[in-house]
């Protein structure tokens, strides 16, 4: 039985997860901070093969059971582990990621992606979910303006590739209301992080024992 808090944290790319995630991690010393895909060296070295920009022959499903590879490994090595010493795991991107880019936006059906991601995560869900919401088109512009970014072969999809990723997560809001919790991510860095803040710190509240 794990003890711990698993958080995770969702939206388009160029939202803003990966800066306040960073900036929520500085309030909590303790808590486990990662990503998918990665995390781990057996997690990267398939989220190389994923994002390389010169795989463009992979097909749709070997890209869903890929990243739920990637998923399987670092759960196995580095989330579970953590919950079960009890600390707060804070995960830029989960199976909604992947319900919502390769179940929704590339159309593979969004049960058939949770079908193979239940066989790689066997029921471990986060209790909560950060969703940050913002017009893909302000996301890109976002990525376009940091130049040190790497451009990876999901970023390289047009506009309407990523205004179904939203529409996607849109479904999985009202598909799964009591996890997951919108943010409207196109304010400033500050008032993201403050919303976010009272979010992850309402969880650690409801968790603890009330004498
Ligand atoms: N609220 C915000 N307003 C303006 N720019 C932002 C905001 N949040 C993040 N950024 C900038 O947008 C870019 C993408 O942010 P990032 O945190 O990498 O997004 P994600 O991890 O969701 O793809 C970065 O250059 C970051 O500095
Ligand atoms: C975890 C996951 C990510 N992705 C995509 C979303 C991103 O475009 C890319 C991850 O790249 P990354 O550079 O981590 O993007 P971001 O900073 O926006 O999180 O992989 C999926 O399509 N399915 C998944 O299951």
């Amino acid at each position: 039985m794990s003890s711990g808090t698993f958080i995770t944290f969702e939206g388009p790319d160029g939202a803003g997860k990966t800066t306040i995630i960073n900036m929520v991690a500085k309030q909590f010393s303790s808590a486990l901070i990662t990503r998918e895909p990665g995390g781990i060296e057996i997690a990267e070295q398939i989220r190389r093969v994923i994002l390389d920009k010169g795989n463009t022959a992979m097909d749709p499903r070997t890209e869903a059971l890929l990243y739920a590879a990637a998923r399987r490994q670092h759960l196995i090595e580095k989330v579970k582990p953590a919950l079960e010493e009890g600390k707060v795991v804070l995960c830029d991107r989960f199976v909604d990621s992947s319900l919502a880019y390769q179940g929704y936006a590339r159309g593979l059906g969004m049960d058939e992606v949770l079908k193979i991601n239940q066989f790689a995560i066997e029921d471990l869900m986060p209790e909560l979910t950060i969703y940050f919401d913002i017009d893909p088109e302000l996301g890109l512009k976002r990525i376009k303006k940091n130049d040190g970014r790497e451009i990876n072969r999901l970023d390289l999809e047009d506009l309407e590739f990523h205004q179904k990723v939203r529409e996607g997560y849109h479904l999985l809001m009202e598909r799964f209301p009591n996890r997951i919790v919108r943010i409207d991510a196109s304010g400033t860095v500050n008032e993201v992080f403050q919303r976010t803040l009272q979010l992850v710190e309402g969880q650690l509240a409801e968790k603890r024992p009330s004498n």
